[in-house]
């Protein structure tokens, strides 16, 4: 119980610990000198933008969801995950945050893609290729690749979208041999993800991972991983190639947003207005939804 808990808890405050980074909807900061706290906003971005209106436990959601991922998947890569509740873990932020080790990240975006979409279907457009690789003529939106792809990306500045780059230019960066290691584990973790999210109704289109060393040199898997943030997730019974699919948590936002009741111009650089009720409330059942199918987990059961 709480009461018990609060005597074996030290009360610490988020403001104790220094900001080492922050995306758009994530704040990274340091605990001492082996241990940073992750935390996930309930902050949702659509259409490039951050929304103002917060989704209830979307960061609780997507926090909980990494670390059911970083469990099944534990026997293929080791992750940063430390503890998920702990107490250095603030109050304000607990359910929501995770304390991790420190890496040292490689500066490399690893993107695993089992279909076709966004910036991988523009330069497949433009070249039919996507990071070098050679793809097969006649592919559309959403295509299903014959075989899923390693497209690498490097991290772009905040609020500009990571540039695809090629295996040869990654191996520049972290050499010849630790790029092969970042491309098979990326495109193995990857399958054993999407197989599983299969069996759970949901096609996990692509995703990315962020990887860093120990001090022993081992690889690592660090950030978020395999959440709806990171990853395109679709329904599968849904699916239909040729066009644009329905993300399986942002789609009720961006049909409102693009919708004549919105009155917002996404051609415009105003930015969006806030969400009405009824389409937070939709759009955080969406998100409870797809933790609950994934892991076969009740959130309930997850500390807030
Ligand atoms: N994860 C991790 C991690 C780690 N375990 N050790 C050292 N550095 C990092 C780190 C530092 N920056 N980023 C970029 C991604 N951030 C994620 C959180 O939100 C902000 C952006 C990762």
């Amino acid at each position: 119980d709480r009461a018990g808990e609060a005597e074996s808890r030290t009360v610490v405050a988020l403001s104790e610990y220094r900001p080492v980074a922050a995306g758009k909807v994530r704040e990274l900061y340091e605990v001492d000198d082996e241990h940073l706290l992750m935390v996930a906003s309930d902050r949702v971005s659509a259409y490039d933008h951050v929304l103002e209106t917060p989704i209830p436990d979307k960061g609780r959601v997507l926090t909980a969801m990494s670390v059911f991922w970083f469990e099944l998947l534990g026997d293929l890569i080791d992750s940063h995950l430390v503890a998920a509740d702990d107490p250095r873990i603030p109050d304000e932020v607990r359910g929501r945050a995770l304390l991790v080790r420190k890496l040292e990240m490689l500066p490399v975006e690893c993107v695993a893609r089992g279909y076709l979409s966004g910036s991988g279907l523009a330069e497949y457009r433009e070249t039919g290729r996507v990071c070098g690789v050679p793809l097969p003529d006649g592919l559309t939106e959403a295509s299903r690749l014959p075989e899923p792809i390693f497209t690498p990306a490097t991290k772009a500045e905040l609020g500009e979208h990571d540039e695809n780059v090629s295996l040869d230019a990654v191996a520049a960066t972290v050499g010849r041999e630790r790029a092969g290691q970042l491309r098979d584990t990326t495109l193995r973790i990857y399958e054993r993800a999407a197989e599983h999210a299969r069996t759970r109704g949901v096609i996990l289109a692509d995703t990315k991972f962020e990887f860093g060393l120990a001090a022993d040199g081992t690889l690592v898997l660090g950030d978020e991983v395999l959440t709806p943030d990171s990853s395109r997730y679709w329904p599968a019974d849904e699916y239909a190639p040729g066009r644009s699919q329905p993300s399986f948590d942002k789609q009720y936002v961006r049909d409102w947003l693009t919708s004549p009741e919105s009155g917002w111009d996404r051609a415009s650089d105003v930015p969006p207005p806030p969400l009405p009720a009824e389409v937070i409330a939709a759009t955080r059942a969406r998100y409870v939804e797809a933790y609950e199918r994934i892991t076969g987990r009740d959130l309930t059961a997850w500390p807030s």
